[in-house]
């Protein structure tokens, strides 16, 4: 189902919601933290979705036990670079991984600014170790509200070179994209590319939002799209991607079950809509996961398939000399 000829890419990664369980226990006890229990099996029902969540905000609090342990800098540099050890045992030739600084820095009070530096360190030890090639995307956790988004901005400008582009993730309901435009007007003045969450919990008014105020190219699940027509042929007209996260949509409880997901629908309109992972260490899934089990289920043939990942580095935030560069490198391999 995937093709081997091709690059495989994961352009939706949260690097803050793929912290290994077992760096979780390494953290907590290096730095003398409470965990919920010590022992592996123990913790993973706290730190991993076992069952279905009820909405998304339920579904991202299970992501807190990985940022609580991040209690230096050091810790932020090592998931990080766990994050690319982990895509390359995935078989991942590209991989965009995003991150909120200020979610990271929250629970022991690390600078911002610190956090994205040694993030942006981590990755690259790891892309030099593991062979992966990686992007950085920032993201304004929007549940925190304006003012802490506007933190994670300075300090994501202020390491403008190691980041590619900026997301706006969190509570969607709760915190609409208007809240946020003089952020991406300054994101965009800076020339950071821009992929908005939106469509998830919220409907497709948000993912109009996020295109025409935020200036999204690339709408993050966008699930609410097929409700409304006029928007699934924008999307499709004007080439804004969509990041599908399969089973992630499922765990929110945002699509009742992958036979009613809408990639399938994205892809026959011509959507370039991607397969993507979204939070896997919390899920407890994998992108190879996503493209053997969790795509076949969501009805899409083998040519669908084969479009996502084409579709994957198609809108990957690349130049075409870097997308040729990677297929060349696949293709000889
Ligand atoms: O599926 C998702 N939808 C919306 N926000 C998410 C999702 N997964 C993680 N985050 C949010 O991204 C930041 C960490 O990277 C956090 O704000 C987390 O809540
Ligand atoms: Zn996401």
């Amino acid at each position: 189902m995937i093709d081997t000829t091709l690059p495989l890419t994961d352009i939706h990664r949260h690097l803050d919601g793929n912290i290994r369980a077992q760096t979780i226990l390494d953290l907590g006890r290096q730095h003398n933290l409470t965990l919920p229990a010590s022992s592996l099996e123990a913790l993973i029902p706290h730190v991993q979705v076992t069952s279905n969540e009820p909405d998304l905000v339920s579904f991202l609090s299970k992501l807190d036990w990985g940022v609580k342990v991040l209690a230096d800098l050091d810790a932020c540099r090592r998931v990080a670079y766990e994050n690319i050890e982990d895509a390359a045992r995935n078989g991942l030739h590209y991989v965009e991984l995003r991150f909120s600084p200020g979610y990271m820095a929250m629970t022991h009070q690390l600078p911002v600014e610190g956090v994205v530096e040694a993030v942006i360190a981590g990755v690259s030890e790891g892309c030099r170790d593991f062979n992966v090639e990686a992007r950085l995307i920032g993201i304004m956790s929007r549940t925190f509200g304006e003012t802490a988004c506007l933190r994670e901005l300075d300090a994501l400008l202020a390491h403008r070179d190691g980041i590619t582009a900026l997301d706006l993730a969190g509570d969607e309901l709760g915190f609409p994209g208007s809240l946020f435009l003089s952020h991406f007007n300054r994101a965009r003045d800076a020339g950071l590319r821009i992929t908005v969450h939106a469509g998830e919990a919220a409907g497709p008014e948000s993912i109009w939002q996020a295109i025409r105020e935020l200036g999204a190219e690339r709408i993050g699940h966008g699930v609410k799209a097929v409700e409304d027509a006029a928007l699934m042929e924008f999307l499709a007209k004007q080439r804004i991607g969509v990041e599908s996260c399969l089973t992630s949509n499922i765990q929110t409880s945002t699509v009742p079950s992958l036979a009613q997901h809408p990639l399938k629908t994205f892809l026959e309109h011509g959507v370039l809509a991607s397969i993507n992972t979204d939070d896997p260490a919390v899920q407890g899934i994998d992108i190879q996961h996503e493209y053997r089990v969790a795509a076949p289920a969501a009805g899409l043939t083998p040519a669908q398939i084969r479009q996502a990942q084409i579709n994957g580095l198609d809108i990957a935030f690349l130049s075409e000399a870097e997308k040729s560069a990677l297929r060349a490198r696949v293709q000889s391999a």
